[in-house]
């Protein structure tokens, strides 16, 4: 399927679109007028700040405003299958990274499209819906660099279990089912496919163990992913979280409202939002406890700096008063990756028609290490299992990764009769660091976003070496009994490297590398936010989203994102409980059980 037939594709959603088809499962659109207070804003309905506002108005006396740049999201987002078709829509932020001269030279734009959802749910209403937690060595080496045990592995794993509803009948019936939730919002299933037991035995073969649950006490090996769809539907924290709380009183959801501007009084207290409401107008909202911002990775750094939060010299270069001098928008990281593909069986077998209820192609994941003692993966892989003729690779390599149609094609041109396996393969530990800063002080730029990739060279290093232990699954018995190749993307700089070669990859790496969309650390614990997750200098502000973690886990980004959410919504209770007159008890019943 080439550009202009997706784009038609989009086009006719678009139209369904206007019907509202979905507007009966989130919430009302708020009436909010001008200096209207509440007890808590909370900026951004993604990810996390869906999870806070859900957690914070479970108690009734907390008045709660959710603001939410974007509206309801569509179908296309409800229907798992259907998510090739979100990106670069109204419900994308459609950010770009800056062309660094220097990677990612393989793309069209020659930088990389910076997908974000713009939606309530946010980036769990428009990812791939990988349910993964990461690896204990993690949390623990995030509790030691902030110096505080309660964002350890064993602390914080109680917040994991909170948020889960595992449906998986094979997992409940086993030992790890102590390591998953059941009860609560996010239902979490496993696809059974058969077409990847296959490839399973040849990465088994190939040296890899295979995990039966990496979220258990195993996190290497390959292994058949969960996912956060239910019941044929994507759980996005729009639809199990808002949704499901849309008739509470004390919840207000404020949608299509950009917040331009957290405002402050003269003690440096956080006391509310300016923004843009839908229909243009600008609002000053109050906030009586506290302004949480969970605008993500990107957008979270932007507003702080809007608001004179950041770091000196650059505020003052935008003409911006600086209230905190702070880190902001540093430390940026990313899960960087390269496609990597074989050609398997020969075959013109049409495909089964694909079933819009699951994830749109079969899929292994692996998680390995070149250096066998590391506790945690250095690498992921996604492998998707690719039926012969079939333009899915096609679309995800030319439309949601943005490479150049030429090497696309290449792809295309592989599967010409042949299955194939495609491999994305990404950096978990990344020592590259990027930066977002401000374009303009006009709220309605979108922020400058400099990935910094392989900006290190151990990243090169390190990503040549992965690819190179992950091709040899070419020489294990299926893979040879199908006469399987590796299919050459003929990268014009890389021409004359000798295919597979240390080299070769290192080459590949460095022009073709993309992105996993799971932007982090640009607010990070323990430099920008102490541990309680709260703006260093300036009181009633806290961070909550992927901003905040001071280097990324082992896995995707979206679950430790839920748990960070839960974790914060546990806290701001605490913190406010002779406030609310409210239970200290839910917050800590989790842990005890852990105990
Ligand atoms: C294409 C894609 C695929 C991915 N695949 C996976 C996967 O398979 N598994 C996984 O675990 N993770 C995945 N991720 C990553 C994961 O979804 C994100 O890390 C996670 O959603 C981040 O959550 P967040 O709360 O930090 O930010 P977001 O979820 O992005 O939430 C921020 C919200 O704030 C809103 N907002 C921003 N600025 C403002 C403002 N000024 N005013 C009002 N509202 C504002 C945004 O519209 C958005 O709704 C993927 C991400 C993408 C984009």
């Amino acid at each position: 399927m080439g550009v202009q037939a997706i784009l038609s594709i989009q086009q006719a959603f678009s139209v369904i679109g206007t019907l509202m088809l979905t507007a009966y499962l989130f919430p009302k659109q708020a009436n909010v007028v001008d200096y209207e207070e509440f007890d808590y804003i909370v900026v951004g309905a993604g990810s996390a700040g869906s999870v806070i506002a859900d957690r914070l108005s479970e108690w009734p006396n907390n008045r709660v405003l959710v603001i939410e740049a974007g509206g309801d999201p569509p179908v296309e987002s409800l229907i798992p299958g259907l998510l090739p078709f979100l990106p670069q829509t109204k419900y994308d932020w459609n950010f770009t990274s800056e062309n660094d001269n220097y990677s990612s030279q393989s793309h069209t734009i020659k930088a990389l499209n910076l997908t974000c959802g713009h939606m309530l749910g946010g980036g769990s209403s428009i990812n791939y819906m990988m349910y993964v937690r990461g690896c204990a060595g993690d949390y623990d080496s995030w509790a030691q660099t902030v110096q505080d045990e309660t964002w350890s592995y064993r602390s914080i794993l109680p917040y994991f279990l909170k948020s889960e509803k595992l449906k998986d009948p094979e997992i409940l019936s086993s030992p790890a089912k102590l390591l998953h939730g059941t009860n609560g919002f996010l239902g979490v299933t496993r696809e059974n496919r058969q077409e990847t037991f296959k490839y399973l035995d040849a990465f088994k073969e190939a040296g890899h163990n295979i995990v039966f649950d990496v979220n258990g006490r195993n996190s290497i090996g390959y292994t058949l992913p969960l996912y956060t769809i239910a019941d044929g539907i994507r759980q996005t924290t729009a639809y199990v979280n808002l949704g499901a709380s849309k008739d509470r009183k004390n919840l207000h959801v404020l949608k299509n409202t950009l917040v331009t501007e957290i405002l402050f009084d003269k003690n440096r207290n956080a006391i509310g939002v300016k923004a843009i409401s839908a229909d243009n107008r600008v609002l000053t909202i109050l906030a009586k406890k506290e302004v949480i911002v969970s605008a993500g990775a990107l957008n979270t750094p932007k507003l702080l700096m809007l608001s004179g939060i950041g770091p000196k010299e650059h505020l003052q270069s935008m003409n911006i008063n600086v209230r905190s001098d702070l880190p902001v928008g540093l430390n940026l990281q990313d899960h960087v990756v390269v496609i990597i593909a074989f050609k398997t069986e020969r075959t013109n077998a049409p495909a089964e028609p694909a079933n819009p209820n699951q994830f749109p192609i079969p899929l292994v994941v692996g998680y390995a290490t070149v250096n066998k003692s590391s506790p945690c993966a250095e690498y992921q892989v996604f492998n998707f299992v690719t039926p012969s003729n079939s333009a899915a690779i096609y679309q995800l390599c030319v439309f949601n990764l943005g490479y150049e149609e030429s090497l696309c094609q290449k792809l295309l041109e592989a599967g010409i009769g042949r299955n194939m396996l495609v491999g994305m393969l990404n950096l978990l530990h990344p020592k590259s660091r990027g930066r977002v800063t401000l374009r303009s002080k006009d709220p309605l730029d979108p922020p400058v976003v400099n990935l910094g990739t392989m900006s290190d060279v151990r990243d090169l290093n390190n990503m040549a070496a992965y690819l190179q232990d992950y091709a040899k699954v070419n020489n294990t018995s299926y893979f040879k009994s199908v006469n399987a190749e590796l299919v050459d993307l003929q990268i014009a700089r890389c021409a004359g490297l000798p295919l597979g070669s240390r080299e070769y990859w290192r080459c590949n790496a460095l022009y073709m590398t993309s992105t996993m969309f799971h932007y982090a650390g640009t607010c990070a614990m323990g430099t920008v936010v102490d541990t309680r997750l709260r703006v260093r200098n300036v009181k009633r502000l806290r961070v909550a989203d992927a901003s905040v973690m001071p280097t990324l886990p082992s896995g995707n980004t979206n679950v430790p994102t839920i748990m960070i959410a839960e974790k914060a919504a546990d806290m701001i209770k605490e913190d406010h409980t002779h406030n609310n007159g409210g239970s200290y008890f839910s917050s800590k019943f989790s842990s005890w059980l852990f105990i």
